[in-house]
């Protein structure tokens, strides 16, 4: 879908969101552009594991989730994350629909590794057309990251995976990772831009480590011909005025747009 943008928000910054993020979002759609949300909720989920006493850890950044832990997830996410993410889109004047993967089957999905994740999945098709439907009627998609199984079964998908499958299928032109830091660092500066071969050096560096690893994984398998470019931003601050984006742009190759 031609001038497309897909946004995750990341659980980090959930309750930081700036008006100037919300600024941002009008402008885009003020300029034409079609803005589809995908949000994370991490630490949400974790305090209420913690709350209810349900252990849970991280394999390579992503949550183990057993049945229980599952049914927190789907709690939080779905529930309080979603809904209140859509009243403070609601409170800046932006219409939002917040829906999960589960929803019209949004997001199909297939366990990554049943043993060693449980019921973690990864997203092997979406419902385009759903979307498509809200954005014609004007509304801006909230979607909460689980997805479900052709046997019905719910699945529990890392936040920037979904964002980038949702980019791909939808055919976004633009997907940004709102996050809690201005972009990429390195010693406490931000990288402006950044190649997709300078990204896998920073990893194989160490210097992307954490909950910015999903991420720039999640951006390097999502650049394409038809997705030039992915933004990592900060919800703090304004990330987009005036066509100008602000924080780290990663790009294919130098040159690969302008
Ligand atoms: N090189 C890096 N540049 C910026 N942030 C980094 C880097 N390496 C690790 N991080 C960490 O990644 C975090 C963002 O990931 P995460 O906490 O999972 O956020 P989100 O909930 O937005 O997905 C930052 O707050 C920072 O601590
Ligand atoms: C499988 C997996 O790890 N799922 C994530 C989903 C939420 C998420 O990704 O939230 P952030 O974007 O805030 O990290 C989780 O359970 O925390």
């Amino acid at each position: 879908m031609e001038n497309t943008v897909v946004i995750k928000c990341g659980g980090s910054v959930l309750d930081e969101l700036s008006p100037a993020f919300f600024a941002s979002v009008k402008t885009m759609r003020e300029q034409g552009m079609n803005v589809v949300i995908v949000h994370g909720g991490g630490p949400e989920i974790g305090k209420m594991l913690k709350q209810l006493n349900v252990r849970s850890e991280f394999v390579n950044g992503l949550r183990k989730t057993t049945k229980e832990v599952l049914a927190v997830v789907e709690m939080v996410l779905s529930g309080k994350v979603n809904k209140q993410l859509v009243t403070m889109f609601k409170q800046h004047g932006l219409p939002a629909v917040g829906i999960s993967g589960v929803d019209g089957g949004l997001l199909e999905a297939e366990p990554i590794d049943g043993i060693k994740l449980g019921y973690v999945g990864r997203v092997t098709a979406v419902r385009v057309d759903l979307l498509q439907t809200l954005l014609a009627a004007n509304y801006i998609p909230v979607i909460s990251p689980l997805g479900v199984g052709r046997s019905g079964q719910t699945y529990n998908i890392n936040a920037d995976t979904a964002a980038g499958a949702i980019a791909a299928a939808i055919g976004a032109n633009q997907l940004a990772f709102v996050t809690n830091v201005p972009g990429l660092l390195q010693d406490g500066t931000l990288i402006g831009e950044a190649t997709a071969e300078t990204v896998e050096q920073l990893l194989k560096d160490g210097v992307i480590t954490g909950g910015m690893i999903p991420k720039v994984k999640a951006a390097l398998s999502a650049l394409s011909d038809a997705l030039p470019k992915v933004m990592i931003v900060s919800g703090k601050t304004p990330f987009y005025e005036q066509g100008t984006w602000h924080g780290t742009t990663i790009r294919k190759e130098v040159g690969a747009y302008l």
